[in-house]
């Protein structure tokens, strides 16, 4: 079997590997000329754990191609996946122009039936767009190949990619040609040994699911936020508190860890679309505006703690942040709380050094540049810094020496921002720590 992926970014990028894995032929496509020369030479344009491996031995093997042209990957492909990006546009909703531009692409260019899946994410409607697009491209050809357009939301989550891809808790594909929802069973059945896992629907269903599955998981962190931002008021812990209420099957363990905020490449894009979305319907999504107010907040709410400390005049002091990227284990700094909490310290007059274990070069090249200072590790962030702040929880900041970190320091004083240190251990060794609501 062979298929294209459009789009060689984190999505495209991960389910090309991971399709080339169980021996299906795959050509991955993009318009950037050096990210596709990048990977013939091996080296990957992002960081995701057990990425290289799979993508290197799958090149090696011949089963995984790159290439910048998508009329020679489409041929006798029997799907064309669509993973470009979708990017808020200005008023908010998901700028469809890249999706909709490689639809027009393979109108132009297909020479056979192929189902046209989009693993983008993508609002309610886009596969209809997606149809007429292509439509027009093959009318303008005076061409009338068939094909089929099917919706196939990804639910990968950047650090832990791979992994998800292999072994998903689910497939969601929106589908209403039987032809296209046989190749589809034929293309996933390696990824459901363990059991069913697809679920098929309807395509306006499946857009649906994606946008609603993200927003869940928001509402999730940003309710426990503020349970934990209460919690500080109050007396309670919101550790204590998770675990109470995590252990309730019907809500669940995960998502509900109080933090800086939620970042990432699809959080806050998904959640401000569907919003959008929905007033384009005449209707108010109450949950998730109060969703995002509390995400916006959420983000100020170490620096404010600083502050609290300190007075609102940080001149001349200077900070130490641990971490950079939105999350542990990726490189990403899309909407990441670091660049937030850096732009309200830098207004107050403070410095910040920084240490990222990889994050460092992209933040440099596209989205903090010089306004911090890169430090070579962890503890050299911290000499002479008036605090240290925790921003993304990897897992070497998660046990320090805490004797050189007392001693670096100026002030024995840490704001943890993911709750990942033991308040009352580090006050034995004369730390102060604040975190985000527990004692
Ligand atoms: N990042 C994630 O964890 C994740 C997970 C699930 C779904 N998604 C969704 O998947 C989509 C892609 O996200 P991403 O993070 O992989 O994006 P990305 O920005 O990392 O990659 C998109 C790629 O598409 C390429 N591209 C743009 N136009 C093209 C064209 N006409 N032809 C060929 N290539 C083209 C770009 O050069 C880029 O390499 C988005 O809709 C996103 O919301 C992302
Ligand atoms: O309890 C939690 C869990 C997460 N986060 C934050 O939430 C953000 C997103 O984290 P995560 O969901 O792990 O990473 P993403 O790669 O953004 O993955 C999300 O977005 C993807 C793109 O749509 C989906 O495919 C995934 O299913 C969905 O989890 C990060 O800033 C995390 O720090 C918290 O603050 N508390």
């Amino acid at each position: 079997m062979k298929i294209a992926v459009v789009g060689t970014g984190y999505v495209g990028l991960v389910s090309g590997a991971c399709f080339a894995d169980v021996g299906i032929e795959v050509t991955c496509v993009d318009i950037d000329q050096k990210k596709i020369e990048k990977l013939k030479n091996g080296i990957m344009p992002i960081y995701e754990p057990g990425l290289e491996e799979i993508v290197v031995r799958n090149y090696k093997s011949g089963r995984l191609n790159f290439s910048t042209d998508l009329g020679e990957a489409i041929q006798g492909a029997s799907v064309a996946f669509i993973a470009v990006g979708t990017p808020p546009g200005e008023d908010g909703s998901a700028d469809l122009k890249y999706v909709l531009a490689v639809a027009d692409e393979i109108g132009q260019k297909m020479t056979d039936y192929i189902v046209v899946a989009t693993k983008s994410t993508v609002p309610v409607t886009t596969g209809e767009k997606v149809r007429g697009a292509i439509k027009n491209a093959l009318d303008k050809r005076g061409s009338d190949l068939p094909f089929a357009v099917a919706s196939n939301p990804e639910f990968l989550k950047e650090g832990a990619a791979v992994e998800d891809f292999l072994k998903p808790d689910r497939i969601v594909i929106g589908v209403d040609d039987e032809r296209a929802e046989e190749i589809m069973k034929r293309l996933y059945k390696p990824f459901q040994l363990s059991g069913e896992r697809i679920i098929y629907m309807d395509i306006p269903s499946a857009e649906m699911t994606k946008y609603a599955a993200n927003s869940m998981l928001a509402t999730k962190i940003s309710f426990m936020n503020d349970i934990a931002n209460l919690c500080e008021k109050v007396g309670a812990d919101a550790n204590m508190v998770r675990k109470g209420i995590g252990s309730d099957p019907r809500i669940g363990n995960k998502f509900i860890y109080p933090g800086v905020g939620y970042g990432g490449s699809c959080f806050p894009k998904d959640v401000k679309a569907i919003i959008k979305t929905a007033k384009q319907y005449g209707y108010d999504l109450r949950v998730l505006q109060a969703v995002e107010d509390v995400n916006d907040d959420q983000k100020h709410v170490l620096a404010n703690k600083v502050k609290a400390h300190f007075g609102e005049d940080l001149s001349g002091m200077t900070f130490a942040m641990w971490g950079l990227s939105f999350k542990p284990n990726t490189d990403d700094m899309r909407e990441a709380p670091a660049g937030v909490i850096i732009d309200e310290l830098r207004a107050a007059g403070a410095t910040v050094k920084a240490y990222d274990p990889v994050a460092m070069e992209e933040a440099k090249e596209h989205y903090l540049f010089d306004k911090v200072t890169y430090c070579n590790d962890a503890y050299d962030a911290l000499v002479d810094a008036d605090a240290l702040l925790l921003v993304t929880e990897w897992s070497e900041f998660r046990i320090p020496s805490w004797e050189v970190v007392g001693k670096l320091l100026k002030n024995k004083l840490i704001f943890d921002g993911r709750n990942i240190y033991d308040k009352k251990y580090l006050k034995t060794l004369g730390f102060e720590v604040y975190n985000i609501g527990t004692k």
